[in-house]
């Protein structure tokens, strides 16, 4: 059997608390949760219930209380290198233009400018922005600055995507163009992917298995849903699929009262 290129095994996560910083707050309390070379998993939950936590566990960020982090069988000891990481906000230097934004990684890790620029104006080209080459962050909207991140996350060619609400910022129409992006560019690669998101359409859409967490504190994983519309998908027709709309129902089944939880948690802070 394969080894899943992402295990994260009865993962708990203490914390010192940031209301009263004589307590301790268990944000994730025994998670285990699998991902196969290939696989694109979703993690929807609701709002501060610690799917950031789980994805920095993932990333080599941050070390759980308790638990076992393997990459590719391997115990995983500071940060995840196999593992490409795209942030929920912006992540761009504002010094440097797109093409030089997309290529900080390679030339960090020591690539030749002249090889770093090919792959830089490839990948630029890939996501839609050979035009874009010249501008600087402050040029672009937020969409074209996304296409720019997701370059920069993949020119590294990593074996796994981490992904945390990575269009959560964008415009309805815009993220469904990168969504669909996304997937076009997963379907060539088949890497395995790690997506955050509180949006259970996209969670959805995007898939193929949904992981829902329960609300904090101790949050740990309530279901796993195997989501089997056909691929290629598009995300913006696939939720008319009478499919799309069973597997909704079901997992806002559970998902539900895990939201409301939170929120009334959220109105008590
Ligand atoms: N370093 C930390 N110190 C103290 N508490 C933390 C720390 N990191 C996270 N937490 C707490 O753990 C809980 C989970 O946080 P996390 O950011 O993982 O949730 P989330 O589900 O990603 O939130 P959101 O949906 O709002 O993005 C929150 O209550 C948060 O305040």
């Amino acid at each position: 059997m394969t080894d899943p290129a992402l295990s994260l095994d009865n993962i708990t996560c203490t914390f010192v608390s940031r209301d009263d910083r004589d307590k301790k707050y268990t944000a994730v309390r025994d998670a285990t949760l699998h991902i196969a070379p290939g696989e694109f998993v979703s993690v929807v939950g609701p709002t501060g219930c610690g799917k950031s936590t789980l994805l920095n566990v993932g990333a080599g960020l941050l070390t759980p209380s308790s638990g076992q982090v393997r990459v590719f069988g391997q115990p995983l000891s500071g940060i995840n290198k196999r593992a490409g990481y795209m942030f929920q906000g912006e992540a761009l230097l504002p010094w440097r233009n797109a093409l030089d934004n997309v290529t900080a990684g390679l030339e960090f890790a020591g690539t030749g400018k002249e090889e770093a620029r090919r792959q830089g104006l490839d990948w630029l080209r890939r996501v839609g922005l050979s035009q874009a080459e010249y501008k600087y962050p402050h040029q672009m909207s937020g969409g074209m600055r996304k296409r720019v991140m997701l370059a920069q996350t993949l020119i590294r060619d990593p074996d796994i995507i981490l992904m945390d609400e990575p269009f959560s910022a964008l415009d309805i129409q815009t993220r469904q163009l990168m969504e669909n992006e996304v997937l076009d560019i997963w379907m060539k690669q088949r890497k395995a992917v790690l997506f955050i998101t509180h949006d259970l359409d996209e969670a959805i859409a995007m898939s193929d298995r949904v992981v829902v967490l329960s609300a904090g504190p101790g949050t740990h994983i309530m279901g796993e849903f195997h989501i089997d519309l056909p691929r290629p998908r598009d995300v913006a027709e696939v939720r008319a699929h009478p499919r799309f709309v069973e597997l909704h129902q079901a997992i806002w089944s559970v998902l539900r009262d895990e939201v409301l939880k939170g929120y009334d948690q959220q109105k008590r802070k």
